[in-house]
């Protein structure tokens, strides 16, 4: 198939490389003419996936026509607070019969929505699906076996496009349950950045464990009363990206939890980790979400006290340790 990969950070690149060695024409869009320059004179992701060789029939291009039009597939890998705007630029090439994959995992500020909604409120007309799950670009693009799931209503849809990306080291599942995959693949990273607290603070295995499984209670609770199935939870965009980005070495939320928990602030923490964390985007939404729900989210409350009100990491911790007592 011809595909348009847009987005050349970590996500991106580590996608396209897999896309075009499962035989795939590819194409992979950057906003920016260095980041273009680099991929295309190095044939690698210097910053971010040092050591990796992108496949000489991999395009690169900024020109957004190039990486658009004559696609069957285009895979949209930018972070999720430039989804919209990179949609917008794209939607003058974009015709209603491709099939747009969403790959950012995070909610929209203000319109609270998940990116299969932001992409869709601007091209009503295409087909969106979401790809989630348990992946780090950094073992994707070295081909280290790795297991997704990829969401849609139509049933089609998603045997096409598991077909597209399924390798013997890349296994693609499929759902229904469009939310449920979104709403888990965005809300770990919250979870994700409170468990990072946790290590920083010295805090050990338990406490982690704590942070995880409440906070999986939590997401389940949201997503449930949002419309997903509370089974989609106990899946690879649940769990299992839980279990990932709490304990990977490569997880930039959990990296900067751990600055946090060190003592740095919050533009000091996003400054070391360089790369984009989601959860510090998404925790907001995720909080006005479980009041428009009623729902309630404890960590998540506290993870956008720190973040955003100075609370200290340690106050945090003692608060969720002294709310009221509870049934499990
Ligand atoms: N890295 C992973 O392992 C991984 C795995 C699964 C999902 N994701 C998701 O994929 C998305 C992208 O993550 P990433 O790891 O590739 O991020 P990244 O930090 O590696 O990449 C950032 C890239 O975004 C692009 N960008 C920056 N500003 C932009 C703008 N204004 N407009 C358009 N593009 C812009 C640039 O090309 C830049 O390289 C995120 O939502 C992330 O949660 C990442
Ligand atoms: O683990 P993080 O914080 O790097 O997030 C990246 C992806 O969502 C992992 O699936």
């Amino acid at each position: 198939m011809n595909i348009g990969v847009i987005g050349s950070g970590s996500w991106g690149t580590a996608l396209a490389i897999l896309l075009s060695n499962n035989g795939h024409q590819v194409t992979l869009w950057t906003r920016f003419r260095e980041e273009a320059e680099m991929l295309e004179n190095k044939r690698e992701h210097v910053k971010n996936l040092p050591g990796v060789r992108i496949p000489e029939g991999i395009r690169i291009t900024t020109q957004v026509q190039e990486a658009v039009s004559g696609k069957e597939i285009l895979v949209f890998a930018v972070p999720s607070q430039f989804t919209r705007s990179t949609a917008e630029l794209c939607k003058p090439a974009i015709g209603k019969d491709q099939i747009l994959v969403n790959v950012a995992k995070g909610l929209e500020e203000g319109t609270l929505y998940t990116m299969q909604e932001v992409i869709n409120d601007v091209l009503p007309e295409n087909r969106v699906v979401v790809l989630s799950g348990p992946s780090h670009a950094e073992e994707v693009a070295r081909g280290i076996p790795t297991s997704v799931v990829i969401a849609s209503h139509q049933e089609e849809t998603v045997l096409t496009v598991q077909d597209v990306f399924m390798s013997e080291n890349f296994r693609v599942y499929g759902s229904h349950d469009l939310i449920g995959i979104e709403m888990g693949g965005s809300l770990k990273n919250v979870i994700a950045l409170a468990a990072g607290v946790s290590d920083g603070l010295g805090y050990g295995d338990n406490t982690k464990a704590a942070l995880m499984t409440r906070g999986m209670a939590e997401i389940s609770r949201l997503g449930v009363a949002m419309g997903a199935k509370a089974a989609t939870f106990n899946g690879l965009s649940g769990i299992g990206d839980l279990i990932v980005t709490c304990t990977s070495m490569h997880s930039r939320n959990r990296r900067c939890g751990i600055l946090i928990g060190q003592g740095a602030s919050l533009e000091e923490a996003l400054a070391e980790v360089k790369m984009v964390v989601e959860g510090v985007y998404s925790a907001k939404a995720a909080l006005e979400l479980a009041h428009k729900h009623q729902v309630e989210m404890p960590i998540i409350e506290q993870v956008n006290l720190v973040l955003f009100h100075g609370k200290s990491p340690r106050e945090a911790v003692f608060d969720l340790m002294e709310r009221d007592k509870k049934f499990e």
